[in-house]
């Protein structure tokens, strides 16, 4: 068995506030009370985190500090392509400058499609792998099942999952692009989406048991969809 993967978590955004009730503009930070947990379960040690704003001098020493230990950075926010988004920014200089190799840019999925993922050649010679997820908190989680969690387990040494299927409890609209959904099992063993499932909420991902997977066109009553059951 290999060591615990060492990851490595930039949490970004002036607007995030770890205490107490958010005035206007503020948020209270929804991932730091769950991403260091989350990661044990996947079978991680977590490294480091660093909670930065969203300037780049402070994105960029933060993945500098990150890059010196970790085997996985996840970092969340900043990953629009807006000049403020300073994670993107800062991962596109450095595939330009020949630091790092971009793996994807870019998810064709809702939520959680800004996630995108490269790897770092660290001054130690390591390389090490940078998953971008995006600010919103169900996007962020959605893409960790779909993206981070598989690249745990190759870290790790372990074989691709196999995918499995769910039959939805009713029909499902489809979205522009595939929609992960947060569902859970009704007493038939069907899969019904949980109720507060917007891209900025966690309600309806706290109630889900897994995620579905809706194509574009969307199911039908009764069809069976792939279903990502969820870590914990
Ligand atoms: N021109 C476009 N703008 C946006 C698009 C697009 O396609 N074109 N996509 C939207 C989608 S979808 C998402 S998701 C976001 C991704 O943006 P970022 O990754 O840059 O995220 P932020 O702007 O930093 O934050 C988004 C949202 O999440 C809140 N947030 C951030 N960190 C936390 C935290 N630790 N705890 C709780 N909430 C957090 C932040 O306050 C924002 O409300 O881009 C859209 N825009
Ligand atoms: O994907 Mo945004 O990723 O819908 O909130």
């Amino acid at each position: 068995m290999r060591r615990r993967p060492r990851v490595g978590l930039l949490l970004t955004g002036d607007e995030v506030i770890e205490a107490g009730m958010p005035a206007p503009g503020r948020v209270r930070d929804a991932f730091g009370p769950q991403l260091p947990a989350v990661f044990a379960a996947l079978g991680c040690e977590i490294a480091g985190v660093e909670r930065r704003g969203d300037a780049r001098a402070g994105i960029d020493a933060a993945l500098d500090a990150l890059c010196l230990d970790c085997d996985l950075i996840v970092s969340t926010g900043g990953t629009g392509h807006a000049d403020v988004d300073a994670v993107r920014a800062a991962a596109q200089d450095r595939v330009a400058a020949g630091r790092a190799r971009s793996l994807f840019a870019e998810l064709a999925m809702r939520p959680g499609h800004p996630t995108f993922a490269l790897e770092y050649s660290a001054p130690t010679g390591r390389r090490v792998l940078h998953i971008a997820l995006p600010g919103n908190p169900l996007a962020a989680m959605v893409a960790l099942r779909v993206v981070v969690q598989p690249a745990v387990r190759g870290l790790l040494g372990q074989r691709a999952e196999e995918t499995a299927v769910g039959r939805v409890a009713e029909a499902i609209p489809g979205g522009r692009a595939e929609r992960i959904v947060p569902a859970a099992r009704d007493a038939r063993g069907n899969w019904a989406e949980t109720s507060g499932t917007g891209s900025n909420m966690l309600r309806g991902l706290a109630a889900a048991d897994g995620l579905i997977v809706i194509p574009a066109g969307g199911a039908e009553d009764g069809q069976e969809v792939p279903l990502l059951m969820l870590p914990w």
